[in-house]
């Protein structure tokens, strides 16, 4: 990205950890956002400069609109009209829709290619960006039929600086797939945290690991994700009506009480094992790939920093790590996925230097 000039339109979560990730490898960076608060504070955090008001000076080689579903197709005109950049991509969660209003408001598709990075988070703004979210994540790249082959290329080269690995997929076949990997779980997450509301004391006190994770994106911005889910609605439908059959199914099955229920529940809980399995893991690989080591940590400063530092010293590399707070403890379970052969080396290493190894 040296010696190239990028414009984000739209300094939220995604825009600015764009800006900060292509900035970091050399990409000149300028930024506009109708919220002068989120630009202001984008351009704080080191993501680039404003793009001055008006037709732009000399076009960047690539503008980015990372601006919620409803408003690319109208931000697309509007960036062509002020001639902003040669190629255009767009980070929506939807293609479809927003391809479809982009060709009826007559912008010009040969300079676009659509984009979607497969990661983000439960927060919005500026303020939760970083520079590393896309790395090893899927970049699905949605081309118009007019796409020029410099567009094409303009948006694979913004994803793989990015560190994210390009897909190219249609626009019919990517909404229908993420709203089985990402809108309907979505909407299923919101459900099931929506029963928290009434939930009283003793329950809340209760709440462990398990439901914080199929929870977890239900903080995330409704006015976005209504925007996403009202521009994927029969796809998104179509999953949910499956779920809720399982679900139905569970509840008659659990209120009958007999083995041969208790039977049917475990078949979905078999099928859930058996999907759950075949979601990939970091850089496309099998997620079941990685041994788990967990250590038990007293809930002190400087505590994770000397073990990720023991692990170095045993030149071991954590693919991922988890925690597990203990409520009400000065405890927590740390749980480290690391490629197996190296499993007993790190736990070795660690109970030497005095953590609690469990296994
Ligand atoms: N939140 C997530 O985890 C992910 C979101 N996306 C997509 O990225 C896009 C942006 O989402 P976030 O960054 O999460 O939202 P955000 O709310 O953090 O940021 C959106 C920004 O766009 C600005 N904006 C809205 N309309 C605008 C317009 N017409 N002109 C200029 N700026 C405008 C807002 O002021 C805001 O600063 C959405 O299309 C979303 O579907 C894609 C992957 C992950
Ligand atoms: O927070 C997470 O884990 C997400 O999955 C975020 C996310 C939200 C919307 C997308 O279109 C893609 C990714």
């Amino acid at each position: 990205m040296a010696g190239r000039r990028v414009v984000v339109v739209g300094t939220g979560l995604i825009g600015t950890s764009i800006a900060l990730a292509v900035r970091e490898r050399g990409a000149e960076v300028l930024l506009d956002d109708r919220d002068a608060a989120a630009l202001a504070l984008a351009v704080e955090l080191g993501a680039g400069e404003p793009l001055p008001p008006g037709p732009a000076g000399r076009p960047a080689d690539l503008a980015v609109l990372a601006v919620p579903p409803a408003a690319v197709a109208v931000t697309l005109l509007d960036a062509q009209k002020r001639g902003l950049a040669a190629a255009y991509t767009d980070v929506a969660s939807v293609k479809a829709v927003p391809l479809a209003q982009a060709a009826e408001l007559g912008c010009d598709l040969t300079s676009f290619v659509a984009g979607h990075p497969l990661a983000g988070s439960e927060r919005s703004g500026p303020g939760a960006a970083r520079a590393d979210l896309f790395l090893g994540r899927p970049w699905a790249l949605c081309a118009p039929a007019e796409a020029a082959p410099a567009a094409v290329e303009a948006a694979t080269a913004l994803a793989r600086a990015c560190g994210a690995m390009p897909v190219e997929v249609g626009a019919a076949e990517h909404d229908r797939a993420v709203a089985l990997v990402s809108h309907a779980p979505h909407v299923v997450s919101a459900a099931v945290a929506a029963r928290l509301t009434g939930a009283d004391d003793v329950a809340l006190g209760l709440a462990g690991q398990g439901v914080r994770d199929v929870t977890r994106i239900a903080a995330s911005d409704p006015r976005l994700w209504i925007g996403i889910l009202s521009a994927n609605s029969e796809p998104v439908a179509d999953v949910l009506e499956a779920v809720a059959t399982d679900l139905a199914v569970a509840a008659s099955l659990l209120r009958d009480g007999s083995d041969g229920a208790a039977t049917h529940v475990a078949d979905l809980l078999l099928r859930g094992n058996a999907g759950r399995s075949r979601i990939p893991g970091k850089h496309g690989g099998d997620a079941s790939a990685y041994a788990t080591v967990q250590v038990v940590i007293p809930d002190r400063p400087g505590e994770l920093a000397m073990i990720f530092q023991a692990a170095g010293i045993a030149q071991v590399n954590i693919e991922d790590v988890t925690i597990e707070h203990s409520p009400g403890r000065p405890l927590g379970v740390l749980e480290l996925s690391v490629v197996p052969e190296q499993a007993e080396r790190l736990a070795a290493e660690l109970r030497a230097r005095g953590w609690s190894v469990p296994g």
